[in-house]
């Protein structure tokens, strides 16, 4: 485990090119086995999670070309083979459950293992996978440590409507209705903008879907998918987090940003804490008047407050971002999460700073804000972006802190040490990988 050392109370300024969406580039790569022909995918960063399936990938067979320097990947599933009883999914990843379908369309059988779980954040259901696998004629069969998934011939099309819009069960069913036979449609789809440029990725390689970006999908399956070029744009909570970096030390950091229509929300929930997102010429930056200062809703008697849901509501993995601001600025905010029912047990740390935070139930905390704040030893748990919302709030007290267990966060953000240096901070790693 490798732990984050930091010098803090530095303002963060500068400009930062984001790296891909983590939770785009692995639904494409996993899909990228569903054709034999070549591919070039342009921005692939160098992240844990990406390493991962790309060793996978060499496992088999395949003919991998990564360049990390600029990038590019090239990649070609020709040679492939894969056996359940020798290979198995890479862990502690939430992604590599969208092996399963591709790996079911081409070699009629998958095994996906518990260990793939990803981030800690409460229970990750398995459930609404399989009942899309079933429903497009998969069979299952529950062995010690996994689950073994097969399928006697081509899937067939069906008509699903989910419990709840869950990301990768959208991004499943997409896999296994693309090359199914017949007509597939889906009901209460999810439509984060990683789903979407995940649906773009799949019409390159020629998958006739419609509906993207919206809770209803039609898919018409096709007799096989081709070859194509792709570029991955800008993540979205990577615009997010180094602008709130920039905010939170009273600095002010400008971001790439192509998407910004992507933003009001985002922008709407910055403006909550005083922070004032402007995008301007393919850029974003905050404009902060003064320390950071809760925003008084007019009802009376009721908190501010920041609510997480699926798509097109604030995006849950932004939460723990918010807290961080909500934890600096002074003033009270309740944080909803409505998503995951255990993703708030790390709030504790906060204390260790000198923050003042009340958890209401699972889904619920409030912070009490402005509160004085002192460095600390922290330890993050499995879970991204709290290792970068503690990060956030070591870089803006100053002093020394320490973010034990920090390593989660490779596994969505290349060069983040070396982007913060660059923004003038004083942080470095130590510990193992
Ligand atoms: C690789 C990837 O893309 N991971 C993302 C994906 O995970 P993932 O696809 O696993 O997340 P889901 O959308 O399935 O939701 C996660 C869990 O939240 C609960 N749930 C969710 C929605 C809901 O309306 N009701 C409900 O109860 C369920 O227990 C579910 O298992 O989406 C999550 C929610 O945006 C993100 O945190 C993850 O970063
Ligand atoms: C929760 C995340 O990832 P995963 O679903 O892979 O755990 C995340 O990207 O914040």
């Amino acid at each position: 485990m490798a732990h984050l050392i930091v010098h803090g109370g530095r303002p963060l300024s500068g400009r930062i090119i984001p790296s891909a969406n983590k939770n785009a580039v692995l639904p494409i790569l996993c899909a990228t086995l569903l054709t034999r022909e070549p591919l070039r995918i342009h921005g692939v960063p160098e992240i844990t999670d990406v390493k991962k399936i790309l060793e996978l990938f060499r496992t088999l067979g395949s003919d991998v070309r990564m360049d990390f320097v600029t990038g590019l990947l090239e990649l070609r599933h020709e040679d492939t083979r894969f056996d359940p009883s020798i290979h198995r999914l890479p862990a502690e990843m939430r992604s590599s459950i969208m092996l399963a379908p591709p790996l079911l369309a081409r070699f009629g059988v998958a095994r996906i293992e518990d260990d793939v779980k990803g981030c800690t954040l409460g229970a990750r259901e398995i459930d609404p996978h399989i009942e899309v696998l079933k429903s497009f004629g998969a069979t299952i069969e529950r062995s010690d440590d996994s689950l073994v998934i097969r399928s006697d011939g081509p899937l067939r099309a069906t008509r699903h409507w989910l419990d709840y819009a869950s990301v990768t069960t959208t991004e499943n069913f997409v896999l296994c209705a693309a090359l199914a036979s017949g007509q597939s449609k889906l009901n209460n789809a999810a439509s984060e903008p990683h789903v979407q440029e995940f649906c773009a990725f799949m019409q390159t390689l020629g998958a006739r879907i419609s509906g993207i970006g919206t809770s209803q999908l039609t898919i018409d399956g096709v007799d096989s998918l081709s070859g194509g070029e792709f570029h991955l744009t800008e993540d979205f909570h990577e615009v997010a987090t180094f602008l709130a970096l920039g905010a939170i030390t009273g600095g002010g950091v400008e971001v790439k940003n192509s998407a910004p229509d992507q933003f009001p929300l985002i922008d709407r929930t910055f403006a909550k804490f005083g922070v004032h997102v402007v995008h301007e010429d393919g850029w974003s930056k905050t404009k902060a008047n003064g320390p950071l200062k809760v925003a008084e809703p007019f009802t009376r008697n009721v908190l501010q407050k920041v609510e997480a849901a699926p798509w097109p509501y604030l995006p849950v993995d932004l939460l723990p971002i918010f807290i961080a601001l909500g934890v600096k600025a002074e003033g009270s905010v309740m944080f909803w999460n409505k998503v995951y029912d255990g993703a708030l047990g790390w709030t504790g740390e906060l204390s260790k700073f000198g923050a003042h935070v009340f958890l209401s139930d699972p889904h619920r905390l409030i912070a009490f804000g402005g509160k004085p704040l002192v460095p600390a030893q922290v330890e993050s748990p499995y879970i991204i972006r709290v290792a970068i919302a503690l990060l956030m709030l070591a870089a803006s007290i100053e002093g020394r802190s320490m973010i034990h267990n920090a390593t989660p966060i490779k596994r969505a953000h290349p060069r983040f040490v070396e982007n913060l240096r660059m923004l003038g901070a004083e942080v470095e790693w130590t510990g193992g990988d």
